[in-house]
C-alpha cells in the first residue's frame, strides 16, 4: 500500500505560532481523520501540504513524488488528482451553481459533468441558485460535489462537514465511502471537529495539538482497545501497584465520586481487575486524556 500522500517534518512558523516537525501521511484506500483543538495547525499543514502557505523546511510527496522537485506546471497536473473542500466557500458570490459547475468543467480535464449533475441534484441544490444565497451547509454541500466530480484519487476536506445537519453529514459519509470504493487507490485526509465522524468513517486518527503531532494510530487502537476504567482510590493505588503499567504511562481525571483512568487495552485491564467498570474510549475521550489528563 503506497502513500497517496506523505509530510516528512513539516515546519512553518508564524509570530506567535509554529509547525513543529509535522509528519504523516495518508495511505491509498484510507481515510485519515486529523484531529485537534481550535487553532492546533490542522489548517496550515494542509495548506502547507498543497502549497498554499509556504513551508519554512520539511517535505511533501503527492502520489510518490516530492513537491520541492515539481515544476509549477507539474505541480498544477498533480493538484488535478487532489480534491479539496476547506471550511468557507470559496466561488464567487454572483455566480449561480450551474455557473460553478462551468468554471470546475473549465478547470479540470476529467470533470464528470453527469457526476456533478446527481450530486447537485441529490443534495437540492438548484442549478439557478446564486452562491450568496445558499446557506453554509449548502455552500459545503456545493463544494463537496466539486471536490467529488474530477476524479480525484485524493480528497483533502478541512472542516468539511461542519455545516451539514446530521442527516446531511450521514449522506456526505456515504457518498465519501462510496467514493473510496469506487477505485482502488483513492484516499481521504478530512480534518473535523466532529469526532463522530471518524469514528464512521476513519481508518486511522492523527491528532495535533499545538503545531506537533501527538500520536498518530489506527482507529480502532482508540475505539476496538483503549477504554476508560472508573476507579475508585483503592483501585488507583492496585493500579499503580500492580507493575502492569510504566511510572507515567497512564492518563486519568479526578472527579469527585471516581478518577477515570483512560487504558490502552480495556479487555487486558478487565482480566486483571474485573471488578473495576471499564467502557469502551470514545475518541472524545481518548483526545481530552490524553491531552489534559493527570499523568497517574
Ligand atoms: N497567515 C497567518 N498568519 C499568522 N498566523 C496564522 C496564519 N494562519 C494561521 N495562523 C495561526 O496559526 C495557528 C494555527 O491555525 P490553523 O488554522 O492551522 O489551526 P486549526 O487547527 O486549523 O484550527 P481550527 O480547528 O480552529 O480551524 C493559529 O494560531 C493561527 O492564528
Amino acid at each position: 500500500m503506497s502513500d497517496l500522500l506523505a509530510i516528512r517534518d513539516l515546519c512553518k512558523s508564524y509570530d506567535d505560532f509554529a509547525l513543529q516537525n509535522v509528519s504523516f501521511s495518508v495511505p491509498e484506500g484510507c481515510v485519515v481523520g486529523f484531529i485537534g483543538g481550535n487553532g492546533a495547525g490542522k489548517t496550515t499543514a494542509i495548506k502547507a501540504a498543497l502549497g498554499i502557505v509556504h513551508a519554512d523546511s520539511g517535505s511533501v510527496r503527492l502520489f510518490g513524488e516530492e513537491t520541492a522537485d515539481m515544476s509549477s506546471a507539474r505541480f498544477s497536473q498533480v493538484k488535478q488528482h487532489i480534491g479539496v473542500v476547506f471550511d468557507t466557500c470559496s466561488f464567487t458570490s454572483d455566480s449561480t451553481v450551474k455557473d460553478v459547475g462551468a468554471i470546475m468543467a473549465s478547470s479540470y480535464a476529467a470533470w464528470d459533468r453527469q457526476r456533478f449533475a446527481d450530486l447537485t441534484e441529490a443534495w437540492d441544490l438548484s442549478a439557478k441558485k446564486k452562491v450568496h444565497d445558499l446557506s453554509r451547509g449548502m455552500g459545503m454541500k456545493l463544494s463537496l460535489a466539486c471536490a467529488l466530480s474530477h476524479e480525484a484519487d485524493l480528497l483533502i476536506l478541512d472542516e468539511a462537514t461542519a455545516g451539514l445537519d446530521p442527516l446531511a453529514r450521514e449522506d456526505a459519509l456515504d457518498v465519501l465511502r462510496d467514493y473510496l470504493v469506487e477505485r482502488d487507490g483513492r484516499g481521504i485526509l478530512m480534518s473535523s471537529h466532529i469526532t463522530s465522524d471518524l469514528e464512521k468513517i476513519a481508518d486511522y486518527l492523527v491528532c495535533i495539538e499545538d503545531g506537533r503531532i501527538v500520536f498518530s494510530c489506527e482507529k480502532d487502537v482508540i475505539t476496538g482497545l483503549a477504554g476508560i476504567a472508573h476507579c475508585r482510590e483503592a483501585d488507583v493505588a492496585a493500579l499503580l501497584a500492580s507493575g502492569l503499567f510504566a511510572p507515567g504511562a497512564l492518563r486519568a481525571e479526578r472527579r469527585a465520586t471516581e478518577t477515570t483512568v483512560l487504558v490502552p487495552d480495556r479487555f487486558a485491564f478487565a482480566d486483571a481487575f474485573p471488578r473495576v467498570q471499564t467502557d469502551p474510549a470514545s475518541i472524545d475521550d481518548y483526545l481530552s486524556l490524553t491531552l489534559r489528563g493527570d499523568v497517574l
